[in-house]
């Protein structure tokens, strides 16, 4: 028989889990695909391995994402539906790729220790600090998306991870069940 209900994506949402450095993107994603078989893709370790970049920035110590080429990799993959995209932009994605968006935030005192605990230090570690403080990723993420696709979530402790995961393995749930997802 014929279902009413709307057509999700072969493989499950798409989302995006954002956030200043060091607030807990991989950690989270990586949770939250063991959790529900989704597909993990951390885009810094994918830029890195299919060299989508134009070259590495001895300023701020990383490789510049060529966004470009990373989108059309992407591509396919994000069509088939079913992967949590972990990556400290948000803006340069297409809007229709993503399902859900999570931005993943952090208290000062926490971040600044992960931060100079992983070796920032100069530039790198206050300009990192200055976006959690002014919020630029959340805001970002609600210029670039449907702001009711947008959610922010606390990530000082373990204990708000394993909710954070827990909210989202409820929320993929729901998606499957109110749409026909293969
Ligand atoms: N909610 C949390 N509670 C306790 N520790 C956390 C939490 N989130 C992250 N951490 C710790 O902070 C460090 C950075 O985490 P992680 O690499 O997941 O951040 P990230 O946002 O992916 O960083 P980047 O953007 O640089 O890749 C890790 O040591 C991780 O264990």
């Amino acid at each position: 028989m014929a279902s009413n209900r709307p057509t999700g994506r072969p493989r499950g949402p798409n989302i995006l889990v954002t956030g200043t450095p060091g607030c807990g993107k991989t950690s989270t994603s990586s949770m939250l695909a063991n959790a529900t078989g989704l597909r993990h893709i951390n885009v810094g370790e994918f830029v890195r391995t299919n060299e989508l970049h134009d070259g590495w920035d001895d300023e701020y110590s990383c490789y510049i994402v060529n966004e470009d080429k990373l989108c059309d990799e992407l591509e396919d993959t994000m069509c088939e539906g079913g992967n949590i995209v972990d990556y400290h932009i948000c803006e340069f994605f297409p809007e229709r790729w993503f399902d859900g968006v999570v931005v993943l935030q952090t208290d000062n005192s926490v971040l600044y220790e992960r931060l100079t605990a992983r070796g920032y230090s100069g530039r790198k570690l206050s300009e990192n600090m200055e976006c959690e403080i002014m919020q630029v990723v959340l805001e970002s993420a609600r210029e670039s998306y449907k702001p009711e696709i947008v959610m922010a979530m606390q990530s000082n402790t373990v204990e708000d991870m394993d909710r954070n995961v827990e909210t989202l393995k409820g929320w993929i749930d729901v998606y499957a069940r109110t749409r026909s997802v293969q």
